[in-house]
């Protein structure tokens, strides 16, 4: 099947001479929920605004749905929605009307029925009479994403959902997402919190100094970098690891009661049945054993951080 969203060499330069993306080819499927991972000024933004025309990319194409977002710019936008970092900043605007805005803004009549059922997706149907001053922090940001489902995108950006707030809330959103996915709309969302990454996306996408590193689908991702620490609660404190157990990458714990073995899921051989042996000739006993998987952060620190040795 076609892509939904097709990036293709996308570059762009600042004026001042800030080359903001270099060559990004990305696509993406519809109905994935898709998340795009970078440390601060990697690119996110920038991305995600040169593909809803607000950013003009230096140089590559973007298309929508089939559709060039340059030389068929309405038609692409109409199956975009955009929710943006900002707060709502027309306090006085009624929660409803701003809605019917939003959608009015793509030529579609201000159809009451849709309009309250989007309000009623984000709970905000109560409050479709309120200005937006009196809406709370979490009830304005649901009214940004009610003002981007407006016109009945079948593509919905999140810029950072959920800087910022506290946990009820990032969570509440994570539901709001969840649902949308169910209703068919593909999701592309930017984050710094890994958390969000993994509980959310199909696939994870990692920008770094404009250029995308890596794009892979999140379990895949956690399988083929991720591993896996294996840690011994020892019988009796151990005064040093002993040299019969020096080919074995093991680390001993500052209060000598704990051992870790670091392996690797994907080798044909953990060398687990090996250190066990090992550990049985050296009259060491352990109590208890436990494996914890790496987690997405652990495996983005690593990938940022080997960009940045190798220059990227
Ligand atoms: N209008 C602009 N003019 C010049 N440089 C810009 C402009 N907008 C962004 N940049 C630069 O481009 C780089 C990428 O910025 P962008 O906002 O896309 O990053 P980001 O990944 O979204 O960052 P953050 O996570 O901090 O929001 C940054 O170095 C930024 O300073």
């Amino acid at each position: 099947m076609a892509p939904i969203l097709s990036v293709r060499q996308l570059e762009k330069t600042y004026e001042g001479g800030f080359q903001a993306l270099k060559s990004v080819s990305l696509d993406i499927q519809k109905g994935e929920v898709f998340a795009l991972l970078g440390p601060n000024g990697a690119g996110k933004t920038t991305l995600i605004s040169a593909i809803c025309g607000l950013v003009k990319p230096t140089s590559g194409t973007v298309t929508v749905g089939g559709f060039d977002i340059q030389s068929d710019f309405r038609k692409a936008r109409q199956l975009i929605g955009l929710v943006p970092q900002e707060m709502p900043t027309a306090p006085f605007e009624i929660v409803g009307d701003s809605v019917a805005f939003s959608r009015g803004l793509f030529g579609l009549r201000p159809d009451r029925s849709k309009i309250d059922a989007i309000l009623k997706d984000l709970t905000l149907y109560e409050k479709r009479t309120s200005q937006i001053m009196a809406l709370s922090g979490g009830m304005k940001r649901r009214l940004l994403v009610a003002k981007a489902l407006a016109h009945e995108p079948q593509i919905l950006f999140l810029d950072e959902p959920t800087a910022g707030v506290d946990v009820e809330l990032r969570h509440d959103m994570w539901r709001i997402v969840g649902r949308l996915r169910d209703t068919g709309v593909t999701i592309i969302l930017t984050t710094h919190y890994i958390e969000e990454a993994e509980e959310m996306a199909d696939r994870v996408g990692v920008i770094n100094k404009g250029e995308i590193i890596l794009v892979e689908n999140k379990t895949e991702l956690m399988r083929k970098l991720g591993r896996k620490v294996l840690t011994l609660t020892l019988a009796e404190p151990l005064a040093e690891i002993p040299g019969s157990l020096a080919e074995f990458d093991l680390t001993l714990s500052e209060d000598k009661h704990f051992l870790t073995y670091a392996y690797d899921t994907q080798a044909e051989r953990t060398g687990i049945t090996s250190l066990m042996s090992a550990l049985a000739a050296a009259g060491i006993r352990f109590q208890d054993l436990q494996t914890d998987q790496s987690s997405l952060e652990d495996i983005f620190v690593d990938l940022v951080r080997n960009g940045e040795a190798s220059g990227l």
